[in-house]
């Protein structure tokens, strides 16, 4: 298969610096022509460090990086055809923001009215014409992020490289732009690789999620694949909205497991037909926190095939939507239920109330 111009392949690729040794650990990935992908982890992963030796700011220790098709090794970050945009944005503040916009084609020699042309153009894609002549100081917080963006994608990049890029900005203003960036990359039609540690921010706008962890992928893939089905215990609490049950297998049935754990035995928990388990096993198995039903003591047992697991309330917020409720299910770990507002607004609970956290079969994964 041929690559298209903004096709990204990182094969082995590691980096060490003096006296820190692989800050990148062995990362190997395929970004497609033209996708959107984020970097999701937590500070000082590598996320940074991976995105300036895509750009060729910094050269890796070892492994590959091949653009387009091509070995980008010893190429300069203007011969990679890569653009990358700050945290800080960076823009000029004595100039224009068409002037902010054309700087790149002015250090590149073209003519003031080759440089206004395509500044114009550009403007225009991003909706900052009617802002031309103003200084930087007179812009809005995202409105700045807009003329970043658009002098990093004047040089007609096949990759751009967003480090952080909606970190200044306060909340509203980040959910905004989240959506100004996407619509920007379908436009542009180039491949971005975004870095954050939001993952909300990941999910919302990527294509591809790669989930980091000291130098190494944890998982890469689909935003609702990585949410859905994280592959262990760390990608399951990085991306949230699971709960996460670990214990020594005592027993296994006919579709279902009982786990012991240092401060209680006996946790029955039943699983679809795809969960490989033995006796002795230690596993970590994964609910999703909108999959938890919760039911009065009183009200019956659940279905067959369910679990259902005797919890008191520890706490509740109330989240607009839904309503988080937090519960002693399991000793020493976070258990958590999202109830659709509703539903719980039918017949509340009070923190102390002594109920069943139930789901059904299949719901709980066994993570690796
Ligand atoms: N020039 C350098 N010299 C030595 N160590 C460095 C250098 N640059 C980065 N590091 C170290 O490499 C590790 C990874 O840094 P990197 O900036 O890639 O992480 P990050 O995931 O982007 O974090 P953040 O979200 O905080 O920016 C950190 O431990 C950092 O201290």
């Amino acid at each position: 298969m041929r690559a298209g111009a903004g096709d990204i392949e990182l094969a082995g690729l590691c980096k060490s610096y003096d006296g820190v040794t692989n800050v990148v650990d062995g990362v190997n990935l395929r970004i497609p022509d033209g996708a959107y992908c984020c970097f999701l982890g937590p500070s000082g992963c590598g996320k940074t460090t991976i995105l300036r030796m895509i750009a060729g700011h910094e050269e890796p220790t070892a492994g590959e990086i091949v653009i387009g098709g091509g070995n980008v090794a010893g190429l300069a970050p203007v011969e990679r055809r890569t653009a990358m945009m700050f945290q800080s944005y960076a823009l000029f503040p004595h100039l224009t923001v068409r002037d902010n916009i054309a700087f790149a084609l002015r250090v590149r020699g073209q003519s003031k009215a080759e440089r206004y042309k395509a500044a114009d153009v550009m403007m225009e894609k991003v909706r900052l014409t009617e802002l031309a002549d103003r200084l930087p100081a007179n812009l809005s917080g995202g409105q700045q992020q807009r003329v970043a963006l658009a002098r990093a994608a004047i040089t007609e990049p096949r990759v751009l490289l967003l480090d952080e890029p909606l970190s200044a900005l306060d909340e509203q203003l980040r959910v905004q732009m989240r959506q100004e960036l996407r619509r920007m990359q379908r436009e542009l039609g180039i491949t971005f690789i975004h870095v954050t540690h939001t993952q909300l921010e990941a999910i919302a706008l990527a294509d591809i999620v790669v989930v980091m962890e000291k130098g190494k992928i944890k998982q890469s893939g689909p935003a609702r694949d990585v949410y859905a089905y994280p592959c262990d215990r760390y990608v399951a609490e990085f991306l949230g909205g699971q709960n996460v049950l670990s214990g020594k297998v005592e027993k296994v049935g006919d579709r279902f497991v009982v786990l012991s754990q240092p401060n209680r035995s006996g946790i029955q928990v039943r699983l679809g037909t795809e969960a490989r388990v033995v006796v002795g096993d230690r596993i970590d198995l994964a609910v999703r926190r909108d999959d938890i039903e919760l039911v009065r003591a009183d009200a019956g047992s659940p279905d067959d095939g369910a679990t259902a697991l005797p919890s008191r309330v520890t706490a509740i917020e109330y989240q607009g939507s839904f309503v988080k409720v937090m519960l002693d299910t399991v000793p020493d770990e976070d258990f958590v239920a999202y109830v659709p507002e509703r539903i719980f607004f039918r017949d509340p609970f009070n923190v102390g109330d002594v109920l069943l956290a139930t789901w059904s079969a299949g719901r709980a994964r066994v993570l690796a």
